[in-house]
């Protein structure tokens, strides 16, 4: 490596991109340690310093605005100041109100966002509400509201945690070639990611959403459970229902969380025009100021 190239990769390390994580168990920063790891592989392999705001989903709600304005208006100017914003898995209603209202600021403000797992159903639940305009539109798993645009999947029995969840491998298969996802994921037709859920994206609201532009751009083998979910005109408004945190490598990172990253810092646009042109994600590494410029980078297994 020459010393020109060395001191510039110095010099953009010095740059940082800053991530909101909108959880719930922000006090236990072990509860999202993939997530984590995750989101340091991919800014690694971008060059960035990553800054994490860990912030209280229930702090951005208007309880919290109630009783505490001065921890209400530290979080949302913490999540104002972001690059980019990650809600990530999660069970429970506690601070789903907070999740959904960061979502939405992420969606209008066209701040870069991806949400995982329960981080899409929020997303699905945001987007019926405010712009399909479904007032009441909730999960069935916290409310038995009329517009229930997240639903129980039928192998799950209420009541009986654990074994009836639908969990690990399974494949992905991309029904939209224009996807932003499939082009971080190089291109592939198919991609296999773990799964850890019990509720899913309601098959009934599937046309009204993408109708009004929220694309289902991933799915699953029988074309029924929505798995990537991807806004049009929107920088970077990704949501998946499974877990990519969990095969992200350090010199192997996830493409959903390589997409916040580059999205964060400006540059997916640029990256995603060199894909276009020479169909290889693969090259844009080698272009790349990154020091790292692996062959397979964007393996997926
Ligand atoms: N892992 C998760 O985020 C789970 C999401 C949601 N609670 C479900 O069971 O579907």
């Amino acid at each position: 490596m020459k010393r020109n190239d060395y001191l510039h990769i110095i010099e953009r390390q010095l740059d940082e991109v800053t991530i909101a994580l909108v959880g719930k168990y922000t006090a236990l920063e072990d509860a999202y340690a993939s997530v984590l790891k995750a989101l340091n592989h991919a800014a690694l392999f971008c060059n960035r310093k990553l800054k994490i705001l860990f912030i209280h989903a229930s702090d951005l709600e208007a309880n919290t605005q109630k009783d505490d304005p001065v921890k209400y208006h530290e979080a949302w100017q913490q999540l104002c100041s972001a690059h980019g914003v990650l809600v990530p898995g999660g069970f429970g209603s506690r601070g789903i109100e907070g999740k959904i209202a960061a979502i939405e600021w992420a969606r209008t403000q066209s701040k870069p966002f991806l949400g995982i797992c329960l981080g899409l159903q929020c997303a699905v639940i945001e987007f019926a509400r405010h712009v399909l305009h479904y007032k009441d539109a909730h999960s069935a798993e916290f409310d038995k509201c009329e517009h229930q645009v997240v639903i129980e999947m039928p192998e799950h029995n209420p009541g009986n945690m654990g074994g009836t969840m639908r969990l690990g491998r399974r494949t992905t298969h991309f029904v939209n070639d224009d996807s932003i996802v499939k082009k971080l994921y190089g291109n592939k037709a198919s991609v296999d990611e773990r799964h850890r859920h019990r509720y899913e994206v309601n098959p009934a609201y599937i046309e009204e959403c993408e109708k009004a532009g929220m694309k289902f751009v991933g799915r699953s083998d029988d074309n029924e459970r929505m798995e990537i979910l991807e806004l049009e005109n929107h920088p970077y408004f990704v949501a998946v229902q499974y877990h990519p945190e969990y095969i992200s490598r350090p010199l192997k990172p996830s493409a959903p969380y390589l997409g916040l990253i580059w999205a964060a810092c400006g540059e997916l646009k640029n990256v995603l025009s060199h894909v276009a042109k020479e169909q290889s994600p693969t090259d844009i590494s080698a272009k790349s100021p990154s020091p790292f410029s692996h062959v397979n980078l964007f393996r997926h297994t």
